[in-house]
């Protein structure tokens, strides 16, 4: 059997927690399989050390880790630049938010050619590469530059725009074109398909063969949608551990008159959180009746703290936070508790468990792990209610949440109500769906489906 090389910008050792929903599925699927696992070591070296690009390699379990660190000039140029100031916006739809940089593109290239001479001698004959989002897309191209045949996959973890948001890229022909080094390009949703495919025929003139195959310029890649899933039966697991139960007791005791909702998210502008807050504010203010019960927690742990829209949001939340609790606040109830801290996953389903209602409610987003750890955490005797945006990837499969539009505060503000007000048996038969979907597409299915249909001959096709 041939072994997986897994690469990514982001790492997680696979038997630590992580946040970050692309470092908890990898490790999920790397405990697995073992293999190897390249990426950034998470290291950013000092000006005066040995250089950039350092190997670093060491064994976790079944698992080799191999890490690269990165210079100060090309962390700021490549991951907070051109990955999460270009990239991450344009593909999230925030055009507005994009700073179009020419240094970025440059570090962002450069980066990906350390990354493929790196990986190169480290690679055998017989492995199958899987390489994994928008940090790295031209990784294929520059491997192949340097005579590598293996066969390799991509997987892009966030939404894929629609043409012509990409077209607004001002490298937008180089980047996409680069994607035919790749064998098999993996998308986490059909609307990222059509949007893929639009573009390929509109903006490259591809020629689309069957099977979701494309062809340019001598080259052929084929397209599908993998939605990723969770670890079911070890998040079940992690539910049944001491921690979660300690966690989930805790909160009963302390919430015992309150009604808890909760939000699980890195702080982020595609996950909308303020537009959360501002719909639970109005839930407030249009069914009283909440006052003095309904409680949100929300844990928004920092995320890419030195890129500027992200500290902006920061401001702009706990303002908002703090507005609400002073208005609505009372000796004996806070409406908000708001945690700008990474929660250990191992405490997650404690959480979930304790909240009545799980308010996913991204502008945009790729998946979105937490919506399925939600469903997963809850007693299918007495289930709470996932509201879940029509935005995030997994509404496509979770039809039966209760799903809304986060731009439509008052929308949001009815959903939540009905959820807070929903009857037992719709709650158990929603849940009880929802568990069906999350356990038949968990992330051994997504691990299998992808390598099963990497490793297939081009002409077969792809799962509808
Ligand atoms: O590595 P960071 O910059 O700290 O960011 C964390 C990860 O965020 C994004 O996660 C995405 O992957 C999830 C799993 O497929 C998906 O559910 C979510 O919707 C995506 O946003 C990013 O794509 C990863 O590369 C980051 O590691
Ligand atoms: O404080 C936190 C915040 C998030 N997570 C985990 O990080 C992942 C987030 O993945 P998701 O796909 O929801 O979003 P991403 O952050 O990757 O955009 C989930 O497994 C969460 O349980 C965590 O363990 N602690």
């Amino acid at each position: 059997m041939s072994r997986l090389v897994v690469v990514s910008n982001r790492l997680a050792d696979p038997r630590k927690p992580a946040a970050g929903g692309l470092a908890v599925a990898l490790g999920d699927t790397l405990a697995r399989t073992g293999g190897l696992w390249f990426g950034w070591s998470g290291t950013v070296a000092p000006d005066d050390a040995a250089g950039d690009g350092q190997l670093h390699v060491r064994q976790a379990g079944r698992v080799t880790l191999a890490t690269v660190d990165l210079s100060a000039e090309d962390f700021a140029g490549y991951y907070q630049g051109y990955a999460n100031s270009v990239l991450w916006p344009v593909f999230h739809y925030r055009l507005d938010l994009a700073d179009f940089n020419a240094a970025y593109v440059d570090a962002y290239r450069r980066v990906n050619r350390m990354f493929a001479a790196r990986l190169m001698p480290l690679l055998r004959d017989d492995d199958t590469i899987w390489v994994h989002d928008y940090h790295l897309i031209p990784l294929a191209a520059e491997l192949r530059a340097l005579g590598c045949r293996q066969r390799i996959g991509f997987f892009l973890h966030i939404p894929v725009p629609p043409p012509l948001l990409l077209a607004a890229l001002p490298h937008h022909a180089w980047l996409m074109r680069s994607f035919f080094a790749y064998d098999l390009i993996g998308l986490q949703s059909q609307a990222d398909v059509a949007h893929f495919r639009r573009y390929m025929l509109n903006e490259v003139g591809a020629e689309e063969l069957e099977g979701g195959r494309f062809a340019a310029n001598g080259h052929e890649t084929r397209v599908g949608a993998f939605p990723i899933g969770i670890d079911v039966q070890e998040f079940e697991r992690l539910g049944q551990a001491p921690e979660a139960q300690r966690t989930h007791e805790r909160l009963l005791q302390e919430y015992s008159r309150c009604q808890l909702l909760l939000g699980i998210d890195r702080l982020d502008y595609s996950k909308g959180i303020p537009q959360r807050v501002r719909a639970f504010q109005q839930l407030l203010e249009k069914y009283p009746e909440n006052e003095r019960s309904a409680t949100l927690i929300m844990i928004a742990s920092p995320s890419r703290d030195d890129v500027h829209a992200y500290g902006d949001l920061r401001q702009e939340l706990e303002g908002l936070c703090g507005a609400i609790n002073g208005d609505f606040g009372d000796l004996d109830w806070m409406p908000l508790r708001y945690i700008h801290r990474v929660v250990a996953r191992r405490r997650v389903p404690g959480l979930c468990r304790a909240a009545r209602v799980g308010l996913v409610t991204p502008l945009r987003d790729g998946m979105n792990l937490v919506a399925k750890e939600f469903v997963v955490s809850q007693d299918a005797q007495d289930p709470g209610v996932l509201v879940l945006s029509r935005f995030a990837g997994a509404a496509e499969q979770l039809q039966e949440a209760l799903l809304v539009n986060p731009y439509d505060t008052e929308g949001m503000a009815d959903a939540i109500q009905t959820a807070l007000t929903m009857p037992l048996e719709e709650r158990q038969q929603r849940h009880a769906r929802l568990m069906q979907r999350i356990r038949e597409h968990d992330v051994h299915w997504w691990r299998r489906s992808f390598l099963d249909a990497l490793a297939a001959p081009a002409a077969q096709l792809l799962p509808a």
